[in-house]
């Protein structure tokens, strides 16, 4: 479960953001939704630890995570939070089964290789292990992407634009397979997109 209370950030003093509160609980979705320039990214990248918030609480599974040092919030990022950008990123040199296995590692866990199989079965790219991300669509990348996040079972789920470079098709399959994964290890889910099609996939919405 993951709820945040005053979170406000700044570039400088004229880009400023004071975002809404946020409350999303275990094996739930939350939508947060706004236009260009709105501040998605911002949040997104507070809520991943990417970047520190000026003010704010955000309480990760009863852990608030104010006040944590550089070392914890890589820690905290790389064990109980997986992030999925618009566009993946793949160390290119390595094989799809080694770049899954590599969160693991980053996640100071054992390398699961009965989980790098069930997770390309369960979303279609088993068939793909031993080759390079690069060698693989932008459509199945994406997919190794989900699995990626997925590796270390995190509690919370973070996607940035999931959807934006997607047919209406792939855009409903890939938008089910994010909630139905989220669902099975019962993370909290939390999307942020300009894509008004997926208002009608999440009953809970925040607008930016
Ligand atoms: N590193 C930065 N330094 C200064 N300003 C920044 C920085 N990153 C983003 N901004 C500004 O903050 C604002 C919000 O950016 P952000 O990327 O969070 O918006 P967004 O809602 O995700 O937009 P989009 O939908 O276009 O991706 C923008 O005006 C952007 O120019």
């Amino acid at each position: 479960m993951i709820y945040t209370h005053g979170l406000h950030f700044a570039y400088h003093q004229s880009k400023q953001f004071s975002f809404p509160d946020l409350h999303c609980e275990d094996g739930e979705t939350l939508l947060i939704l706004g236009e260009s320039g709105k501040g998605k990214t911002t949040l997104l990248h507070t809520l991943g630890l990417l970047i520190k918030p000026d003010r704010g609480q955000m309480v990760l599974d009863g852990r608030n995570l104010e006040g944590l040092t550089q070392k914890e919030m890589v820690q905290t990022r790389a064990q109980q939070i997986g992030i999925i950008y618009q566009k993946a990123h793949f160390v290119s040199s390595l094989s799809v089964r080694d770049n899954l296995l590599l969160a693991n590692y980053l996640g100071a866990k054992e390398q699961d290789a009965q989980k790098v199989k069930y997770l390309s079965e369960e979303l279609g790219f088993a068939g793909h292990l031993d080759k390079r991300p690069w060698q693989l669509s932008q459509g199945e990348q994406q997919r190794v992407s989900i699995a990626r996040c997925l590796m270390n079972s995190p509690r919370l789920l973070l996607a940035d634009e999931p959807t934006s470079s997607l047919d209406d098709n792939n855009c409903h399959k890939v938008i089910g397979l994010l909630k139905a994964q989220s669902e099975a290890i019962g993370a909290s889910l939390l999307v942020v997109t300009h894509d008004q099609r997926l208002k009608d996939e999440f009953p809970n919405r925040v607008f930016l």
